[in-house]
């Protein structure tokens, strides 16, 4: 057989483990797997993790973070960047840094609280994501708890959620996707650049096993944009990938389980 010449595109996670492989670098890696990218990660922080919380938390030194950073863009170059947990006002900085430089187009998880209720981020930090991240964000993909913590505002309906991206917008991000994964009814997540809005509607599948959703669609649209999907593109390809990995959500352990990354490999039932 020939050796292969044709390169996939590669995808850059920047964030945390979850030790219980459901969120964190691991979805992030099976999500891009199961878009047929190469994926890549740059560790900011260790979690013991698993269905039931967060048993303990480790941040790495910037040094690691800028290291592993220079080690994977200065040799095999990236076409995507998505970030996920990054623990500290510190690795905030040294990542949004490293990212001001890169043409690739970034996805911002701005990851502040785990589904348990767990922090992934130092209080102190939130001034860092909203004067030195979201600034570089091709897409900032807040929760609704986040919008809360980074603008103030608090969002219980749909019409909440054009307030809630006006507001993270004015941060910078050139696309901000407001999700309404914490409502309730259907699955509602808002996109819009400030001027184009994209409601994205998807039925509530009544499945605890959600841990990872978050990570999962935004490892998801870098996987888009990497492959040159433009940005609401790549948003729509994402929401019908987390949705039927919710759908196909599975219990393991005590308590919240995991979204299914492969669920687009396995037989209908
Ligand atoms: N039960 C559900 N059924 C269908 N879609 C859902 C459900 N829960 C969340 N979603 C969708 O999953 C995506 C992630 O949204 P969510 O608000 O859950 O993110 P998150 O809060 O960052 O994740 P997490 O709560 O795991 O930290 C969104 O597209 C949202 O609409
Ligand atoms: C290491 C790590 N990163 C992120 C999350 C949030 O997960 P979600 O994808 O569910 O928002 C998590 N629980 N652990």
């Amino acid at each position: 057989m020939p050796i292969r010449t044709a390169v996939p595109p590669r995808v850059l996670t920047v964030a945390g483990s979850d030790s219980g492989g459901g969120a964190g670098i691991q979805a992030d890696l099976k999500t891009m797997l199961a878009h047929g990218v190469h994926g890549m990660s740059v560790l900011t922080a260790v979690t013991a993790q698993n269905s039931l919380g967060v048993q303990g938390a480790w941040e790495l030194p910037v040094e690691a973070v800028r290291a592993q950073y220079r080690s994977v863009v200065d040799d095999i170059g990236v076409q995507a960047v998505k970030t996920g947990m990054l623990a500290s006002a510190a690795l905030v900085e040294t990542v949004a840094e490293l990212l001001a430089a890169t043409d690739a187009p970034v996805v911002v998880d701005p990851v502040g609280v785990s589904k348990h209720g767990d922090a992934l981020l130092a209080a102190e930090a939130l001034d860092s994501v909203r004067t030195k991240l979201l600034p570089v964000a091709t897409v900032a993909t807040p929760n609704l708890d986040e919008v809360a913590q980074l603008t103030g505002v608090t969002v219980t309906d749909e019409s909440g959620m054009r307030r809630a991206a006006e507001e993270i917008l004015a941060f910078g991000p050139r696309w901000a996707l407001i999700k309404g994964g914490h409502l309730t009814g259907d699955a509602v997540d808002l996109l819009t650049d400030g001027s184009a809005e994209h409601w994205l509607r998807a039925p509530r599948y009544d499945n605890r096993h959600t841990h990872g959703t978050g990570c999962t669609l935004a490892s998801a649209v870098a996987s888009g944009l990497a492959l040159g999907q433009d940005v609401p593109t790549a948003v729509e390809n994402a929401k019908a990938y987390v949705t039927g990995a919710i759908r196909a959500g599975f219990p393991l352990g005590g308590g919240i389980g995991p979204v299914d990354h492969g669920w687009r490999t396995r037989p209908a039932e």
